[in-house]
């Protein structure tokens, strides 16, 4: 019998060489791809269609020397065919007879790669894992399914590649998780592209990856309805945006836009804050009714007939039978503006009967020219008013009766008062709009004209958006599907959603499916139980996750000082970058200035994340404002003042949950650095 070492040698030199092999092919197809000429296409066009679509070929046939083309094999014998083995990659390679030397992680075959457990091999007979350092294979681990495991197993020699891939130390931006894709996670990833999946799971428990990992596969499996139609990934801010960037690309996906909600919602420049609770009835799905009966309402029942000119006659159509036309438009469930750009047509046609019946025979040219006509545009002007959504906005914020017809019964008189501008704006130009404004200037624009659909959005952080803004991520993707990613305790803003069913009918998906994560990757046992304190006080009824990680991970809650917390801080972030690994400095956001200049001061080099952006450079140390924290990770975490970080929200429930959200950004290390004494729950017992 050969020794495990053995074994493992000689197994490994195999597996070495096929990848050695692997990289060949992949070199001839690249060759071939490169040798097709697009100059050789029926017209210019197609020539130019056929160049871009090589280009894209060629650049997605590169290989990448540093890293390998396979990270793990399934061999499959099923009852009723022959065995086969499966080399599993993130992009395909098929040898010269277009056999599979590699197969896609996305293909259908790879899902028993992810999925097959000893319950349920699905015909699966060995799951193999490799390791690997720059491009070369390193270990391998076997695992044996349906059945008992061979004596003479090949096995990597201690640790598992699976916990060391899960243990690794983050330094930069996130990675993909492709090779170890756990089976709770892959069924998300491969749900049908007609089905709306939400997902609640606790901090690092993959939401993030795994609505990056479902996109990657829904252009796969889909590639031309999703191509044509768009995936479009929304995220909390741009330094998250910087975080998760590069996960898509490494997946061989550079066509999946990203956003931020303001981004997305973007009518203007935002100049105004407004107190909280103006904020949340902005955010209120009843302002949705407010803002329909608002545009419809501009409708003028018209008074006098339409009179149109022409030489020597002038034609008329009685307002009666206007208003016929009107209501019939307005019935016709097209969006306000889109049915305005009927009415011309419309009143036309009427004035071409009138025509007829006094024996003419105008053709449709002069339809047409009676459409344009200025008498006809300026009918339409009185009785069905232009709008567009400052105009709308403007006038429900500035005028108290207009907002009171628009109101209807919906808003009380003291939320209306709430509403109206104490200084109104003069004009809409000048309108100081707030962040809630946005949402609420994007569906009135939808009001105006039907925002067109995506074929997939990937929300993530959902928790933290309003019912109006919900209904703007759900009108991008009305007749696509989404992928909703969320933690009710992680919700930081007052009006933070408090049930999923809601949440999603408001994106207009009513119907979809509800997962729940619970074991968490990221953030060790003594962190996650430490931050779980919390949990009773903010979001009673959730659990906290089960940490997965090895890594039992550290705490250490430093007291500041005499020369105060700042001083005390700067000591933390010296020893946390003492060893390699990405520091996350977490600080409220009043003391962020102040934290970076004694950093500066005592020689730390950093980067400073905000909401508008990440950091460029690659700094091992980022000072980050705790409203920025949300969604990232470091290795490290130095988190200063935790009572000013739970105090600067507007009430005590939002406070804690934002403090539960910076304290669950770490990989292996928390420090708490306070003056002030720590919120009740998380003192030292
Ligand atoms: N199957 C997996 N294999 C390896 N690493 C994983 C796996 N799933 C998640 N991770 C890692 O765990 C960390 C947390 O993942 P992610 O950020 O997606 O979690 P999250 O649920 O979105 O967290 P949060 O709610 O705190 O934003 C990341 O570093 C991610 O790469």
């Amino acid at each position: 019998m050969r020794s495990p070492d053995h074994g493992l040698d000689s197994e490994l030199a195999r597996e070495q060489a096929y990848l050695d092999d692997a990289r060949e092919q992949l070199a001839r197809m690249r060759r071939l791809a490169e040798s097709l000429d697009a100059s050789k296409a029926s017209d210019a066009i197609s020539g130019e269609v056929l160049g871009w679509v090589l280009a894209r070929r060629i650049a997605s046939l590169q290989d990448d020397p540093r890293t390998t083309l396979f990270f793990g094999r399934i061999d499959v014998d099923p009852a009723d065919g022959p065995a086969e083995q499966f080399h599993i990659g993130r992009r395909h390679v098929t040898d010269e007879a277009g056999d599979p030397v590699v197969v896609d992680w996305r293909a259908p075959i790879s899902t028993a790669f992810y999925r097959a457990s000893p319950l349920e091999p699905m015909d699966v007979v060995l799951r193999r894992r490799f390791g690997a350092d720059r491009g070369r294979l390193t270990a391998l681990e076997d695992e044996h399914l349906g059945g008992p495991a061979p004596s003479d197993e090949a096995n990597a020699g201690g640790g598992s590649i699976l916990a060391a891939e899960i243990e690794r130390p983050r330094t930069g931006p996130m990675r993909d998780i492709v090779s170890t894709i756990q089976p709770e996670q892959d069924e998300i990833v491969r749900s049908d592209v007609a089905v709306s999946v939400c997902v609640q799971g606790a901090p690092g428990t993959g939401k993030t990856a795994v609505g990056l990992h479902r996109a990657a596969w829904l252009l796969y499996s889909f590639r031309e309805r999703l191509d044509r139609s768009g995936v479009l990934v929304v995220g909390p801010n741009r330094a998250f945006l910087d975080h998760i960037g590069a996960v898509l690309p490494s997946l061989g996906e550079v066509r999946v836009a990203h956003a931020t909600i303001e981004t997305l919602l973007d009518h203007g420049r935002v100049r105004a804050d407004e107190p909280a609770e103006v904020a949340t009835l902005k955010g209120d799905e009843r302002l949705a009714t407010v803002l329909r009966r608002a545009v419809w309402s501009s409708l003028v029942r018209p008074s006098e007939a339409l009179v149109v000119p022409r030489g020597v006659r002038k034609w008329r159509v009685p307002a009666y039978e206007v208003a016929e036309i009107v209501d019939e438009l307005a019935a016709r469930g097209v969006r306000y503006s889109a049915a305005r750009d009927l009415l011309p047509q419309r009143l036309a046609h009427h004035v071409l009967l009138e025509m007829e019946r006094a024996g003419d025979a105008p053709d449709d040219r002069v339809q047409d020219a009676v459409a344009r006509s200025a008498a006809v545009r300026a009918y339409v002007s009185t009785v069905w008013p232009a709008l567009d959504p400052a105009g709308v906005l403007h006038r429900l914020w500035s005028d108290a009766a207009a907002l009171r017809e628009a109101a209807g019964d919906d808003l009380t008189d003291a939320e209306q008062s709430m509403l109206l501008w104490d200084k109104p704006a003069r004009t809409k130009g000048s309108a100081r709009w707030s962040r809630a404004d946005m949402a609420l200037l994007d569906e009135v624009e939808d009001l105006l004209r039907r925002e067109p659909s995506l074929g997939h959005v990937v929300l993530d952080e959902a928790q933290d958006l309003s019912p109006m803004q919900l209904r703007a991520v759900g009108r991008r993707c009305s007749t696509g599907s989404v992928t909703v990613l969320g933690d009710i305790a992680q919700g930081t803003t007052p009006w933070a959603t408090a049930s999923w069913g809601d949440a999603m009918r408001h994106l207009g998906k009513d119907e979809h499916d509800l997962v729940v994560l619970d074991r968490g990757f990221r953030v060790p046992a003594v962190v996650i139980e430490y931050a779980a304190r919390l949990l009773p006080l903010m979001a009673p009824g959730l659990g906290a996750p089960v940490s997965v990680r090895d890594n039992p991970g550290r705490l250490d809650i430093r007291p500041a000082g005499d020369d105060g917390v700042l001083a005390e801080a700067v000591r933390a972030v010296r020893t946390a970058s003492s060893t390699a690994g990405s520091v996350g400095v977490i600080a409220p956001d009043a003391l962020v200035d102040a934290l970076s200049t004694a950093l500066t001061a005592t020689d730390v080099s950093h980067g400073r994340l905000d909401r508008d952006h990440g950091d460029d450079e690659d700094h091992q140390v980022e000072v980050v404002p705790a409203s920025v924290a949300k969604g990232l990770e470091f290795d490290r975490t130095v988190v200063v003042e935790p009572a000013a970080i739970a105090a600067a929200e507007p009430d005590e429930r939002t406070g804690l949950r934002r403090l539960y959200v910076v304290l669950t950004r770490a990989v292996s290390e928390l420090t708490i650095v306070h003056a002030e004494p720590l919120p009740e729950a998380l003192s030292p017992s």
